[in-house]
């Protein structure tokens, strides 16, 4: 891949990062943003250009590094020396059940949360990855495409525009370079987005046409693994002419949801509105006497889908927190264990 050279603000460089960096660190080293990830190392691009530089076990162990991240790389030895605090962490929960949390793109402006005109068109999805996008820091931004295949698509954009107070809403023809540029707002220079959805909703189409030829997202990185479904071992993150970043990582297809309660609360702020009005403080808005919640379903003000919705966001995020606790406590366990029996044998060597 070659880059043209760019300043850090091309970069996306803001004033926040450099208020956490000391003389020392300037000192050490340089920041550098993180184009992508490999088992080897880092691809990154700094004011002095692109460069490959080292990923000490260390930093790679503790909060991994992500695609999007600014590193402080070490002068004169290619080493990353740390990773700057992120303004925005897009992560998944590891697939295989242990509810660890993957970096996956940090430092977005901006989400794009893809679903189509048609059949794809899921609220209860959209409202997974508009919960999923506050958790991660992002504005999630609802872009429904094949706008050209049906009449409806104002519908479409009504529906969503529903999903959460505020949300931008666009519909586009995902092969048609004017609809595209209804994106233009949130890709301005130094801007950084990426796209979620389901398969084949447009993603590419339109991370494409944003990109122009910089990105061949499908062209040589994707391999099939041994389930025969594709993998991708490369991370990336290209510019678009406009001066913004398109960040396309593989792991962006598989977000699993583990979200806190108030990043859920603020995409179902009308159900926690509304259970402000319930007669009891601990209404569950399960048969309770005098439930706002229930009444509203009842008479038609709140869709009962999206309660449910709530509901199982909500018992997700609940069983993916407790794991976690699950885990830190069992490696607590570990360690003690561990330190116990170091001490037993250091006293027999002792002996
Ligand atoms: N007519 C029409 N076709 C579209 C539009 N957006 C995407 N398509 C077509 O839909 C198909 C799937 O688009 P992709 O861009 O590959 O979808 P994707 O979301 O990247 O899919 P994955 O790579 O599997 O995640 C392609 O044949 C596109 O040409 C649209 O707005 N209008
Ligand atoms: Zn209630």
């Amino acid at each position: 891949m070659s880059f043209q050279t760019f300043s850090l603000h091309q970069l996306g460089w803001q004033a926040e990062y450099a208020r956490l960096l000391t003389l020392a660190d300037f000192d050490a080293g340089y920041p550098a943003r993180v184009m992508a990830v490999h088992r080897s190392g880092l691809a990154v691009l700094s004011s002095r250009g692109a460069m490959a530089v080292a990923l000490p076990h260390a930093l790679a162990e503790s909060g991994g590094v992500a695609v999007g991240d600014w590193v402080l790389v070490e002068h004169e030895a290619d080493r990353a020396l740390r990773v700057l605090d992120r303004r925005s962490l897009l992560s998944r929960v590891a697939a295989g059940g242990d509810h660890r949390r993957q970096p996956i793109a940090a430092n977005l402006d901006a989400l794009f949360v893809v679903s189509s005109c048609n059949d794809d068109f899921n609220p209860s999805r959209l409202e997974r990855y508009l919960a999923l996008a506050l958790d991660a820091g992002v504005l999630p931004v609802v872009v429904l495409t094949k706008a050209d295949l049906g009449e409806d698509a104002a519908d479409y954009v009504a529906a969503a525009e529903q999903l959460m107070p505020g949300l931008s809403v666009l519909a586009v023809n995902a092969l048609d370079e004017a609809s595209v540029s209804q994106l233009g707002p949130w890709l301005t220079p130094g801007k950084t987005v990426a796209f979620v959805g389901s398969s084949g909703v447009g993603k590419s189409t339109l991370a494409n046409h944003l990109t122009g030829a910089a990105m061949q997202r499908t062209a040589g990185i994707r391999e099939d693994d041994a389930r025969g479904r594709h993998t991708t071992t490369a991370r990336e993150m290209f510019p678009t002419p406009g001066g913004a970043w398109v960040i396309d990582t593989p792991g962006m297809r598989e977000l699993r949801v583990a979200v806190g309660e108030a990043e859920l609360g603020a995409v179902f702020d009308d159900i926690d509105a509304l259970a402000t009005q319930c007669r009891f403080g601990d209404c569950r808005h399960e048969g309770d006497a005098g439930c706002a919640v229930e009444a509203a379903v009842a008479d038609g003000a709140l869709d009962a889908r999206r309660l449910s919705n709530y509901r199982k966001l909500q018992r997700e995020s609940a069983h993916a927190q407790r794991s976690l606790r699950e885990q830190h406590e069992h490696s607590r366990q570990f360690n003690a264990v561990v330190t116990q029996a170091m001490r037993v044998k250091k006293e027999k060597l002792g002996r």
